[in-house]
């Protein structure tokens, strides 16, 4: 059996989040969402999602360049033969370098796809065998009465564990502070390349807040300074950003680089290549969790299946819709049950697109069809 695809509609949606989201980088409060809709010749359809933003600030991608890749490369690319197979699309796509959103993007609708032909949920047709997930929140710098707010509402709706965002100087205080009020919640801080090894006394100050680990504290084309930061901190570093690919993984678990590996679907260019860093930090004992990027439904459905994989040991960040959005766009929305996600059954993705919710919150779309002989 194999996946022809003939028709794939792009959508770019403008989404509001329920409450800005600041990082090292800057503050976000709407969030662009690429939908990818593959059909195939049954009129079987597949969904995918761009997790791009608008500035090129986590990756050097956003949500324009996506589309070109899209629209001019990768489309073509998967009109060119039938797939047998979603994993063939890493060769495939391979003739372009990089822009590994818009590659998974497009794999995942394929993905999705292919799991409903063959009747099965995405999860089981990646090799998934959990039934539930456990996932933590990820809370941006705000005012720290804001922030002990929040991680006490997370704490009662369960979730397993806290990310908060840091910066120079928007750090030691405020774990601090945090322990101060939460001394044995499951914490860590995520910095998003903000610190270099000049900074090297304010990292290793933290190491007295038994933090579950610090992650991408350093640049994020660095995995060199990363081992020699790591060498000098007991807790762990956990590499977001600068894992891209198989080989960049397995680079930085050779250099000693970090002790844990964050994997987003979109930063590493699809499913396949997820997986088989999930396989390579299994052999290693590296332990993985599945990565955020504040996704819309169809995101989130992909980073729930992959995260059924055996080896994510750890809390995702991948909350509720509702930790997100007023309304997310598919049916019904992601919920957490203490601090868990129970995975569908159903074939596919295993939630509906609401396509009402859809084109309320789209601003561009676009048709393209495989051209005929
Ligand atoms: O809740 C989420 O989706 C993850 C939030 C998060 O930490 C994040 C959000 C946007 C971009 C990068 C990151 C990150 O993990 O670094
Ligand atoms: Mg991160």
């Amino acid at each position: 059996m194999f996946v022809q695809i003939h028709t794939v509609i792009l959508r770019y949606l403008q989404m509001e989040l329920k409450s800005p989201f600041t990082t090292s980088f800057g503050t976000m409060k709407t969030r662009p969402a690429l939908l990818v809709e593959v059909v195939d010749e049954d009129g079987v359809c597949g969904w995918g999602e761009g997790v791009a933003f608008s500035a090129p600030w986590y990756t050097e991608e956003t949500i324009e360049t996506t589309w070109h890749m899209l629209e001019t490369f990768l489309i073509p690319l998967l009109f060119q033969a039938p797939v047998y197979h979603p994993d063939e699309l890493r060769d495939r796509f391979s003739i372009v370098r990089r822009n590994y959103m818009a590659k998974a993007a497009l794999e995942g609708a394929v993905w999705d796809a292919f799991a409903k032909r063959h009747g099965v949920s995405l999860s089981s047709a990646l090799g998934g065998e959990k039934k539930e997930v456990k996932v933590g929140v990820s809370i941006g710098i705000q005012p720290i009465t804001n922030i002990l707010k929040r991680i006490e509402q997370a704490l009662a709706e369960g979730y397993q564990r806290i990310k908060i965002k840091i910066k120079p100087e928007w750090d030691v205080n405020v774990v601090r502070e945090i322990r101060h009020h939460f001394p044995d919640v499951p914490l860590m801080v995520d910095a998003n390349s903000a610190y270099s090894l000049r900074d090297i006394d304010r990292l290793q100050a933290l190491d007295d807040y038994e933090l579950l680990m610090i992650e991408q504290p350093l640049a994020v084309d660095d995995i060199v300074d990363h081992a020699k930061l790591q060498a000098k901190l007991k807790t762990p570093i956990c590499l977001d950003e600068s894992i891209c690919s198989y080989e960049d993984a397995k680079r930085a678990i050779e250099l000693k680089s970090c002790r844990v590996i964050n994997i987003k679907i979109g930063r590493v260019g699809g499913l396949t290549e997820a997986k088989r860093i999930h396989d390579l930090c299994q052999q290693h004992h590296i332990p993985v969790w599945c990565g955020g990027m504040l996704e819309g439904g169809v995101g989130r459905a992909h980073s729930i299946a992959l995260a059924t994989l055996p080896h994510f040991s750890l809390p995702g960040d991948t909350a509720a819709s509702a930790n997100y959005w007023e309304r997310d766009f598919i049916d019904p929305e992601v919920t957490v049950d203490n601090g868990r996600i129970f995975v569908r059954q159903q074939i596919g993705i295993g939630y509906t697109v609401n396509l009402t919710e859809v084109e309320r919150r789209t601003v561009r779309s676009k048709i393209y069809k495989k051209s005929r002989g």
